[in-house]
């Protein structure tokens, strides 16, 4: 398979912001990305350097201001909702959804593009939720409702849900907020399994740049309004990390992957 037909999310000249009236504001710009089936890749930057508006344009959730998002080499603005949503799915902190729910049916939403207008599963659906399940280990609180859950096993959910919708691309903003160490490992670790073992396209934002250095096959770095992609090797070798932070506060050590503080 040659490398374009690898690629199944992509932008060209994407510059992403917000509009105020006739207002545009402008974030991050000229961003030409590809991201490959297999990859985890991780976006990283400081505090409003850009990271959620540029995730929420690449899920088509908002309108670029300039420039074009791909999926599968179409305009994703031209794909209609439900092709979309057997194509790409999207895990966001802060979206409103009811703890009420059970495990098992929260995971169920997932597979609500595949339902029909009753919204009844299929044995093929099943199989997608109990596979979802099984994956991110939460076999033990299927029938838990999601309040009684901690943050990491909620965010699991939230994962298996993104799983039972059977996309071939997930964009996750922020899955580890509030995780300890322990738990943030393992749930990128997990991202980076499910896209190696079923052939994803995995992309999370992440604050834990040190964590994700680490774990990523590649990595987005957002700096100063213009984002780079490669591989952390690459990535540390160009020296982007020195110049994330005010270099007189904090600086980078290449040898062991750290930042420290001047
Ligand atoms: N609709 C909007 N109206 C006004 N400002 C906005 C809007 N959307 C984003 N911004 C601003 O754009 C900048 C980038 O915000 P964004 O949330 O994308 O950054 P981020 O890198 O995800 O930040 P954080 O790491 O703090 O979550 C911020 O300064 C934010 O206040």
């Amino acid at each position: 398979m040659s490398d374009l037909q690898n690629i199944s999310l992509s932008s060209s000249q994407l510059s992403v912001g917000y509009k105020n009236g006739k207002e545009k504001t402008i974030i991050v710009e000229n961003v030409n990305l590809s991201l490959k089936k297999g990859t985890f890749t991780t976006m990283v930057g400081i505090n409003g350097s850009g990271k959620s508006t540029l995730l929420r344009t690449l899920a088509g959730l908002q309108n670029p201001m300039f420039g074009e998002v791909l999926l599968q080499n179409l305009p994703i603005e031209t794909l209609d909702p439900e092709k979309k949503a057997k194509q790409l799915s999207v895990v966001l902190t802060g979206q409103y959804i009811s703890k009420n729910l059970t495990v098992l049916e929260l995971v169920a939403l997932g597979r609500q593009p595949y339902t029909n207008w009753l919204g009844k599963l299929s044995e093929k659906d099943k199989v997608h939720i109990l596979n979802a399940i099984a994956a991110t280990e939460l076999e033990a609180f299927k029938n838990t409702a999601c309040h009684a859950l901690s943050d990491g096993q909620f965010q699991r959910a939230l994962i298996a849900r993104a799983l039972a919708q059977n996309t071939e691309v997930i964009l996750l903003d922020e899955p580890t907020t509030h995780l300890d160490l322990h738990h943030k490992a393992s749930i990128f670790s997990l991202l980076k399994t499910i896209a190696h073992e079923q052939q994803k396209i995995i992309l999370s934002t992440s604050h834990d740049i040190e964590l994700v250095l680490e774990i990523s096959d590649e990595m987005l770095v957002i700096n100063n309004g213009k984002a780079t992609q490669d591989t952390p090797k690459n990535l540390i070798e160009s020296g982007v990390f020195e110049h994330l932070f005010p270099a007189n506060i904090i600086g980078f050590n290449k040898e062991n992957q750290r930042f420290f503080i001047r």
